[in-house]
């Protein structure tokens, strides 16, 4: 593993210590005195990049956010980088109204790049729906939200973009997070860790897996890093 600089970091269920987003406080402590030490923090996450971006301003950690499941990258208040067409998915959106019933627009921040769904239909039924009419979409659960995105934009694809701005490489880079969104992260990073609520089909993706959950497990596996790869001796 290359030395790390960066920890790209999920929000919901990672960050967070429930289903309502409040901030687990011990776990953004550690986030921002490792910001301290000079490693880059970079919230990835499913939410829109300007409520990453805010949490990043007000939790002391790096001002490049990924949200919006890797399709917008934002760097300041007013300055964007997006990697998708919200366009396109509300194209799918439109199909997948009219084929199965329950598809409803989650009323979250507003998106740039994709389309935010409540969990009230059959996943597998949707992405099968989005194939027969050839739309190059695909589904995605984050548990908090399903997902419409462009095919080729996840949270790998996004935080590959917010790594050239680091000048950083993939391969020093630890990925956290809890869901299948985050597996694409995994894919790309010097070292994936998974909590311990996330699904078997997830922490099988990653290198290590922590035992705590939301919040509590972001905390474990940043201790995880530091004594295995940053060089911090446990305390005897
Ligand atoms: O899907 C969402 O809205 C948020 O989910 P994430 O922060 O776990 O990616
Ligand atoms: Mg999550």
């Amino acid at each position: 593993m290359a030395a790390i600089k960066v920890f790209a970091v999920d929000i919901d269920g990672t960050l967070t210590e429930n289903g309502g987003g409040a901030i687990h406080l011990a776990a953004l402590a550690k986030l921002r005195y490792l910001e301290r030490l000079g490693y880059n923090v970079v919230y990835v996450t499913g939410r829109s990049s300007i409520e990453a971006y805010v949490l990043a301003v007000f939790g002391g950690t790096t001002r490049i956010a990924v949200g919006e499941n890797g399709g917008a990258i934002t760097i300041a208040p007013q300055e964007h980088k997006l990697l998708a067409s919200r366009e396109k998915c509300m194209e799918g959106y439109e199909v997948l109204k009219k084929s199965i019933d329950g598809v409803q627009i989650k009323p979250v921040f507003p998106r740039m790049t994709e389309v935010v769904l409540l969990r009230t239909f059959d996943l597998k039924e949707g992405q099968k729906i989005l194939e027969e009419h050839n739309l190059p979409l695909y589904l995605s659960d984050s548990k908090y939200a399903f997902h419409i995105n462009e095919k080729g934009v996840d949270k790998g694809y996004g935080l590959a973009e917010a790594l050239k701005m680091l000048k950083a490489d993939p391969e020093e880079t630890v990925a956290i997070g809890d869901s299948e969104t985050d597996v694409p992260m995994y894919g790309i990073c010097g070292c994936s860790i998974a909590l311990g609520h996330a699904e078997e089909s997830v922490k099988k993706k990653a290198d290590h897996v922590v035992a705590g959950s939301e919040g509590a497990g972001l905390a474990e596996a940043i201790d995880y890093v530091a004594f295995n790869y940053l060089g911090v001796k446990k305390a005897q």
